[in-house]
């Protein structure tokens, strides 16, 4: 199982559906008046119950999330079949007006994309337009009258346009959305995931049953990354952190989630990794990274990566938790030397360290950093 980068939100459906929902309502009460006084007993019994269910439906629907449509497509194909089947019986029902009638079976289509999606929309619309176009057909009192034909080809061909229409509509809003979602979710340098998704990623690896007890979090930090932007300029800087992904790519699995979390840092998320396991693999990034010599633009050059880890949930419970373990490990391996792996502290802190003494601790970190950037040797191409 993979988690996904964007749970089901659609706002535009949640819109177009609660629509439907008030204008069956409003029209399904008229139809049904003018159906009784007809006398025509199925199609206004069948009215009643579609207009039941849709305050129902829309009683449901208001109730989920306001932003997510959040409601199981099961419900949406159950109206959407006993609204399109009031329209099936309507058409059988209006004799001369038969072909006024077919104006109905227009928005199967539209509806069915709008609210199902590509694929279900493409299913419910193929059943739905073939029991309206039969019911039109067989319901004809002159079956071999020329105007038989002509209004059934006429009906055929504007419900077949109607439907094209509709499917190419919803397939280029599909397409669109998912590029969009892509491009939001990813660092457009390193085609790594940017830290927008790192939190719902890792709650959702975290809820895995096959997970338990067996999460990294693992956080890369290039060395002396500042010296390389400042000596040989942000564009070999820029294809340096590109190489140094690549990398990270190469040594990691499929299954593994990189990030790329700020400017020379990296995450990446082991699920089913024991630590053992985890520490391996950071010894062998580290290594990996320092005996690659790097062909820049300008020409070769060496660094180092320094990594801290920590594991889930026995180091931290919540990813805040687990990410601050990481980087203390992190900021300690920069402080021995950089080039270094640390998976565990010399004096294990609480994991209720209070935001206060967090924040002064990140300045500290960030002055004593700035102190050891002017002391030690930088890297050379
Ligand atoms: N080329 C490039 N540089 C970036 C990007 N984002 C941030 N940076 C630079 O990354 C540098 C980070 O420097 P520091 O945080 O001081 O880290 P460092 O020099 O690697 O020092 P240590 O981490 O302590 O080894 C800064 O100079 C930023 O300007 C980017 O997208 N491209």
């Amino acid at each position: 199982m993979k988690p996904s980068l964007w749970e089901e939100t659609d706002q535009t459906r949640l819109t177009v559906l609660n629509a439907a929902q008030n204008f069956v309502v409003i029209a399904g009460v008229c139809f049904i008046l003018v159906n009784l006084l007809k006398a025509q007993w199925l199609l206004a019994g069948l009215e009643i119950v579609t207009v039941i269910f849709t305050l129902v439906f829309a009683c449901v629907t208001r109730r989920s999330s306001n932003t997510s449509l959040g409601i199981s497509h099961r419900w949406i194909i159950s109206w959407l079949a006993l609204v399109f089947g009031c329209i099936a019986v309507g058409l059988s029902y209006a004799g001369a007006f038969r072909a006024n009638q077919f104006v109905w079976v227009m928005q199967i289509p539209m509806l069915s994309y709008l609210l199902l999606g590509k694929t279900r929309g493409t299913q419910l619309t193929s059943v739905a337009a073939s029991i309206c176009m039969l019911t039109f057909a067989l319901t004809n009192k002159q079956p071999s009258s020329l105007e038989y034909f002509a209004s059934l080809a006429n009906m055929g061909m504007a419900l077949g346009i109607t439907w094209a229409l509709s499917y190419l509509y919803e397939a280029k809003r599909e397409e669109a959305i998912q590029q969009l979602q892509e491009q939001a979710a990813r660092d457009p340098l390193t085609g790594l995931h940017n830290r927008l998704h790192l939190e719902s990623i890792f709650q959702q690896l975290s809820r895995y049953p096959m997970n338990k007890h067996r999460l990294v979090l693992m956080l890369i930090d290039i060395d002396w990354f500042k010296a390389i932007n400042d000596q040989y300029g942000h564009d070999i800087g820029d294809e340096v952190l590109v190489k140094v992904a690549e990398m990270l790519q190469r040594h990691t699995r499929n299954t593994d989630w990189l990030f790329r979390v700020g400017g020379e840092e990296f995450c990446i998320i082991l699920p089913s990794t024991p630590k053992a396991e985890a520490c391996v693999l950071a010894e062998q990034l580290r290594k990996a990274q320092a005996q690659e010599v790097m062909t820049t633009s300008q020409g070769t050059l060496e660094t180092t990566i320094s990594i801290g880890l920590a594991c889930w949930p026995t180091e931290g419970k919540k990813l805040e938790t687990l990410y601050r373990r990481a980087d203390q490990r992190l900021y300690q391996a920069k402080r021995s030397g950089r080039n270094q792996v640390i998976s565990q502290e010399d004096n294990t802190s609480s994991e209720s360290t209070s935001s206060e003494s967090t924040a002064q601790e990140n300045t500290l970190k960030r002055n004593t950093r700035e102190d050891d950037n002017r002391e030690q040797s930088k890297p050379g191409l």
